[in-house]
């Protein structure tokens, strides 16, 4: 067992908040950064002195972690040398009033910047005298498209030849992961000789380095960069300095500074314990599954899902002993209906209209999971609860979503025992009942994918699936799960994310018409699709009725027999197939028309290791709502 260290100090450039200069450092402090690297740009654009900032930041408890960048220095021809040695003595003065006494100086990338590390070697000896004289430091970092040096390894070679106390190394994980440069090496560095770190990940994206690094780095577990092992790598050298987080990125420049701050900081909370440094976070939980879904109706809006869900095959399974709460059944899944006035549910009502406000997963050890939620800074919820009733601990999602956390097992599928009047089975009309909750999707508002990934990988520890890009006839949708690591057939949690830049499209229209992010479809998982949809076509369930074209493409696209596709189309069933022998498998599913334009409910069939969501069919779908929503409007034809 590693012993826990004392938390790395926190940090965060300014360059990675929405806002002025002021702004930025209300939010860092107010979520609990230790620290900012303060940005050029942002301090230019200040109507205010250096010594200004440093009395806001020490009025708030902000440590200035660096004065950065210092661009464009090293080995330049001998006038411009000169010049430089001038300039960094005039930012020096800056720093002193900042009251900060590292300087990041980035890699030359100016046409004139001669490929010479002796020289560049020297000019940073003399730079880093000229900073000692005065207390001060220098260091050196290579950026991934410098002009000469662009690895962290030339970058070190230099410092070492330079060999000066007040001259030290800074990485930036983004310069070295997006050049797949090796990082291993760093781990034999003298810790002290780093004199910071800076952290960001990103997607992998196909495009030249400079323009990725400036618009689409995002913060450690939002991307694809191996930045924990770049982590672990830094700190092992014995590094002990702040850790920083540098992220240059069009949609948090644009974001509410504190939601990006909140972000920030769960993600190098996470980032140090995955690392194996810091205090250390419990582990997460183990997620069996969805053990019910609550959704915040009044009356009217109750009697009417109720009904949708009879067709569906739910019965009215109990009544909450203290609440207007009542619980319909099918199989394994659980759905709750919460008409309470003065709750949590009525309040998402009022907001929201009928939809989804609470999710519970069932978890191997609830009060582990809330602690670990806690440490990474999540908001825990307490419902009020009557007299021998359980109070089941429950988290807020970042749209505000309440996520409760039941535990598996004797134990904890007694919270129908305890909190319900459980009626009686009527006689069994259902000849086909679901096996669970297969997938739970949640429409998001552009530009709030990143933070929601985060959260549930560093708080559930699930894993983001591909990225897909799904036509809607009205524009594009972006759709990626998170998955529970041990999701099988019938367990464990699957959520797709969806965010669409259009407000015309389904994900769109969900977003702006019900205020805010939200369940989107909830997927019932069944044994036998085909027999479960002629049974609930047959009780009125609404369907959505599939394009003959459909079928004629799944013919050409995979070997079906004539009996297997007839028994698909005249089900309203759609098809995919992935992998291959043992890790593929076959997917059937189906989905209604949606209730209210708000959501909708989807029946799949997973067979063999199928492990995606049909993600090929979603455009049949959103094209057949699309249409059954104009058709809806029959005023528009009738004149
Ligand atoms: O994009 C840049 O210029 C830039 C500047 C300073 C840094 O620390 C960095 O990583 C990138
Ligand atoms: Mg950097």
């Amino acid at each position: 067992m590693r012993q826990p260290s004392r938390p790395f100090l926190k940090s965060i450039a300014t360059v990675s908040l929405s806002g002025t200069l002021p702004e930025k450092l209300e939010a860092a402090t107010a979520i609990g950064f230790d620290g900012v690297e303060i940005f050029e740009s942002d301090l230019l654009t200040f109507d205010g002195s250096p010594a200004d900032v440093r009395r806001i930041a020490e009025g708030l408890g902000l440590a200035i972690t660096i004065f950065q960048p210092f661009r464009d220095f090293e080995a330049m021809p001998d006038p411009i040398r000169a010049r430089n040695m001038d300039r960094a003595e005039r930012k020096f003065d800056v720093m002193q009033e900042l009251g900060t006494d590292l300087v990041l100086v980035c890699s030359n990338i100016h046409p004139a910047a001669m490929d010479d590390p002796l020289r560049a070697a020297a000019d940073l000896a003399e730079m880093a005298e000229r900073a000692h004289r005065r207390g001060l430091r220098v260091g050196y970092e290579a950026l991934a498209w410098g002009r000469h040096v662009n690895r962290w390894r030339q970058a070190w070679d230099i410092v070492q030849r330079a060999d000066h106390p007040a001259l030290g190394l800074i990485v930036d994980s983004f310069h070295t992961l997006s050049l797949e440069d090796d990082f291993a090496g760093l781990a034999e560095l003298p810790g002290e000789r780093i004199f910071f770190v800076q952290l960001a990940d990103a997607p992998k994206l196909s495009m030249d380095v400079l323009s990725w690094s400036r618009h689409f780095r995002n913060f450690p577990g939002q991307g694809q960069l191996s930045v924990i092992p770049f982590l672990k790598a830094v700190l092992d050298s014995g590094y002990s300095g702040p850790l920083s987080l540098e992220i240059f990125n069009d949609e948090f420049r644009a974001a509410p500074a504190r939601l990006t701050a909140l972000d920030g900081l769960r993600s190098l909370i996470h980032a140090e314990a995955e690392a194996g440094y810091g205090p250390g976070l419990p582990e997460p939980p183990v997620c069996h599954g969805v053990e019910f879904l609550e959704f915040a109706v009044d009356a009217a809006e109750h009697d009417k899902l109720a009904a949708l869900l009879g067709t569906l095959g739910f019965r009215h399974a109990g009544r909450h002993r203290s609440k207007a709460v009542d619980l319909y059944r099918q199989g394994g899944v659980n759905l709750v209906l919460n008409s309470e006035q003065d709750s949590a549910a009525s309040e998402h009502f009022q907001m929201h209209g009928a939809s989804v406000c609470a999710m519970a997963f069932r978890v191997d050890d609830a009060q582990r999971a809330m602690e670990r939620a806690e440490a990474l800074r999540c908001l825990s919820w307490r419902e009020r609860v009557g007299e021998g009733e359980r109070r089941i601990p429950a988290l807020r999602a970042p749209d505000g979503t309440l996520i409760y956390l039941v535990e598996d097992g004797a134990a904890g599928s007694s919270i129908w025992e305890d909190d319900f009047h459980l009626l009686p089975e009527d006689g069994g009309t259902v000849a086909e009942s679901f096996t669970g909750i297969d997938h739970v999707a949640q429409a998001l508002p552009f530009g709030r994918m990143d933070s929601f990934v985060l959260f549930y990988r560093s708080v559930f520890g699930f894993l983001p699936d591909t990225l897909w890009e799904l036509p809607d006839p009205y524009g594009l949708i972006r759709s990626r799960a998170l998955v529970s690591p041990n999701a099988q057939a019938t367990t464990g949690v699957r959520l797709p994310l969806n965010i669409s830049e259009s407000r015309r499209t389904a994900t769109g229209r969900f977003v702006s018409a019900t205020a805010g992010a939200g369940v989107h479809h909830v997927a019932f998982a069944t044994t036998d699709a085909e027999r479960l949809l002629e049974e609930r076509l047959a009780a009125g369930a609404p369907f959505l009725a599939i394009p003959a074209n459909y079928y004629d493409d799944l013919a050409v696209k995979h070997p079906l027999d004539d009996d297997t596709l007839a028994a698909l189309k005249q089900r309203e069933l759609l098809y995919d197939r992935d992998g291959q022998g043992d890790t593929g498998g076959e997917f059937l599913h189906a989905y209604t028309d949606s209730f209210e334009d708000r959501f909708f409910f989807e029946v799949v069939e997973r067979r063999g290791g199928y492990r995606q969501f049909g993600a090929v069919n979603a455009p049949v779908r959103m094209a057949v709502q699309a249409q059954l929503r104009e058709d809806r409007w029959p005023a528009r034809y009738l004149d």
